[in-house]
């Protein structure tokens, strides 16, 4: 059995507590070795010796978490996980640095890790390293953090098979993000009307965006996905170094809150349209792109103007495309499909938490068709 805590059930943690119970209840499964036995979020936490019950789970924000939760302590919660009985995984559903900044500390106990909060692979390459190394054992905690590029999509499963079957990376090029696909899709097409700043309020009320939707609009998201997948394929990469380019406007780059941002970005529509008009007058249009290099350091984030009949030009919705380039595959290997969302995320969580139960004899079977 495999016990599950999940740090910071926000719109994607829920969705997995929304999974893992619709998979409990579901009559084409056996029961999942997978049991959630704690949850904390900024405010409360709670952490109960036997599994939560799917009733339980189904209300975790009264039931659980309610009224008489403890107050949240992060330190407290970890050390309360001793009590339990058996291998367990740490979902981290946070995006926070200093969440990130314990992984080392957890896999020290013991503890495996899931999640898709980029920080902890794409923040100081020592941590990368140590992180890496505590989980290089067979028979040692193990990391999957496959949502954090792509979302579910299987983008670094397919890179680390690559590589561990001894292809050679030439090039991982695409379109990273799902909020700047969704953005660019929408707004970036012959014929489309939508003005950017509307596009960016649907995409935020998509659940696509960072809680500030400049962490996208930075492409400091896009720069972390780069990161995340270079390093993955062994390249000494950093957000620091990458070039990065920024599309928040200027001015909007220093106001204080998500809120003040997004009341004021119409104020930017012009520009952006006039961005529009210069690529749809040669019949391209703009696609904000990543770009690993695999051969050299020419690795970059950008905004591009695309042909139309280039693949990037027809994707839609908030999908994302990866192109990975190899010795094996001199016409790309593509992954493609929506990038961003809870459901998909937490897919991507689910599967990886399967990871770790298969990895240590606990499989779940297969569905019962
Ligand atoms: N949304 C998407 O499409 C995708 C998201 N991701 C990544 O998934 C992660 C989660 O994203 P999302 O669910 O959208 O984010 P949300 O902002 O909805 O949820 C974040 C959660 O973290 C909790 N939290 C924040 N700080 C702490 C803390 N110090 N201790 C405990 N809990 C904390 C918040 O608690 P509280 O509720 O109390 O505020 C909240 O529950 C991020 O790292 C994001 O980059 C990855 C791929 C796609
Ligand atoms: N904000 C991100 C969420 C997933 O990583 C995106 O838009 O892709
Ligand atoms: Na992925």
């Amino acid at each position: 059995m495999l016990n599950v805590v999940i740090v910071g059930p926000g719109l994607v943690g829920a969705a997995l507590i929304e999974q893992l119970v619709a998979h409990a209840q579901s009559p084409r499964f056996a029961a999942l070795p997978i049991v959630v036995v704690g949850l904390i979020n900024s405010k409360a936490m709670a952490v109960s010796p036997t599994p939560f019950s799917v009733a339980d789970l189904t209300q975790w924000k009264t039931k659980i978490l309610g009224g008489s939760a403890a107050a949240a302590d992060l330190a407290q919660f970890v050390e309360s996980l001793a009590s339990i009985k058996g291998a367990t995984a740490v979902v981290d559903c946070t995006s926070s640095d200093a969440i990130a900044e314990q992984y080392p500390a957890w896999l020290s106990k013991g503890l495996h890790l899931v999640t898709p909060n980029k920080k902890a692979f794409s923040n100081d390459i020592s941590l990368f390293r140590r992180i890496q190394e505590l989980s290089s054992s067979p028979t040692g905690p193990s990391v999957y953090h496959e949502a954090t590029v792509g979302a579910g999509l299987p983008v670094l499963s397919t890179l680390s098979d690559l590589i561990r079957t001894g292809d050679k990376i030439v090039k991982i090029e695409g379109i990273f993000s799902g909020t700047l696909s969704y953005l660019f899709n929408s707004f970036s097409a012959p014929g489309a009307t939508q003005k950017f700043s509307e596009c960016v309020a649907v995409a935020k009320a998509s659940g696509y965006t960072e809680p500030d939707p400049r962490d996208d609009l930075n492409g400091m998201d896009v720069a972390r996905k780069v990161t995340i997948l270079g390093r993955v394929a062994g390249l000494d990469v950093g957000t620091d170094t990458l070039p990065v380019e920024n599309i928040v406007p200027e001015a909007l780059r220093s106001v204080s809150t998500a809120g003040e941002f997004m009341g004021r970005l119409s104020e930017f529509d012009e520009h952006f349209k006039k961005l529009n008009e210069e690529a749809l007058a040669s019949s391209s249009v703009l696609r904000y792109v990543g770009f690993v290099d695999g051969l050299g350091n020419q690795s970059s984030v950008k905004l591009a103007r695309y042909p139309l009949d280039h693949p990037f030009a027809s994707l839609k919705g908030s999908d994302n495309i990866i192109a990975f380039t190899t010795e094996r595959f001199p016409n790309p290997l593509i992954v493609q499909g929506a990038g961003a969302g809870a459901a998909v995320t937490a897919f991507g969580i689910f599967a990886d938490l399967i990871k770790v139960c298969e990895r240590f004899g606990t499989s779940p079977s297969e569905p019962k068709i």
